[in-house]
């Protein structure tokens, strides 16, 4: 962590959460601070509680004991300063759509109002897309689009309301380890001004990103990333992953 995000205001701030659906405990007695500025992964295994994590910081889901607060308010009151990427996006890829109209989505919502797009909306939605490297794809239909480009699209989707703090659930699911590069880069430039989470099952994406590392199966442990070592990543996963390297070239086809 940087002295700036050493001294910045919590971005997250949970204190003492516990959160059950209606059967058995999903998340218990986590207690986490997200300082402005910084970028952290959450991991952990399948059903370990990442999304229903994510939920409970924009909202979604109200805790059964402690608070969440977002930059310093519940989350409600801050849903104009978070931007969201979920996991499953509910956009059928053969949805006529194309790209900008898919982008200007991210305008409709609880803190902005139903109505046409003018102007300003569009000029703002293009300027995302060149954030994201697809400004020369805007009129284009979204199925014209690749995996990988068609999540950068809902990363631009997520960016389009100016938030303060971008929530990601899974952005790396759909890439290949050829464009990886390309998206750390968009990670990177994205977090010089906004607070990001992003959810991933792959370490190894990730801890070149990031300094701390939140593990989440049913506790929920912050470990900085020099920390994650073989031991640490199977107390998490309970043995059944190693960290997939991504430090040599597996373009060719090689295993890796
Ligand atoms: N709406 C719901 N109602 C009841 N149980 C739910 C609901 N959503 C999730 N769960 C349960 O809560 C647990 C945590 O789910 P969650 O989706 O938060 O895990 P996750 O860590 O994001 O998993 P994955 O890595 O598979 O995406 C799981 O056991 C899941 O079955």
């Amino acid at each position: 962590m940087t002295r700036l995000e050493e001294n910045s205001e919590p971005a997250i701030e949970i204190r003492r959460l516990s959160f059950r659906y209606q059967g058995p405990t999903i998340l218990q007695n986590v207690s986490l601070t997200i300082r402005s500025g910084e970028m952290v992964a959450i991991v952990g295994p399948n059903g370990g509680g990442k999304t229903t994590l994510l939920k409970l910081i924009l909202g979604l889901l109200r805790a059964e004991h402690g608070e969440v607060q977002v930059f310093g308010r519940p989350p409600r009151r801050s849903w104009a300063q978070i931007g969201y990427m979920p996991q499953h996006s509910h956009l059928d890829p053969d949805f006529p759509v194309t790209v900008l109209d898919t982008v200007l989505m991210g305008r409709l919502g609880p803190t902005h109002r139903f109505g046409p797009m003018g102007r300003k909306e569009r000029e703002l939605a293009m300027e995302k897309l060149e954030q994201v490297g697809l400004v020369d794809k805007a009129h284009q239909p979204l199925n014209a689009l690749s995996g990988g480009q068609r999540q950068r699209v809902l990363i631009a989707r997520a960016l389009v309301t100016e938030p303060r703090l971008l929530l990601l659930d899974e952005p790396t699911a759909n890439l290949d380890l050829r464009v990886e590069n390309e998206f750390h880069q968009l990670l990177r430039k994205i977090n010089r001004t906004l607070t990001v989470a992003l959810v991933s099952h792959d370490l190894g994406f990730v801890s070149p990103l990031v300094d701390r590392v939140v593990c989440v199966n049913r506790e929920v442990r912050v470990h900085p990333t020099s920390e994650i070592t073989g031991e640490v990543i199977s107390k998490i996963y309970g043995g059944d992953m190693c960290m997939v390297r991504h430090d040599h070239d597996c373009a060719g086809g090689a295993p890796c």
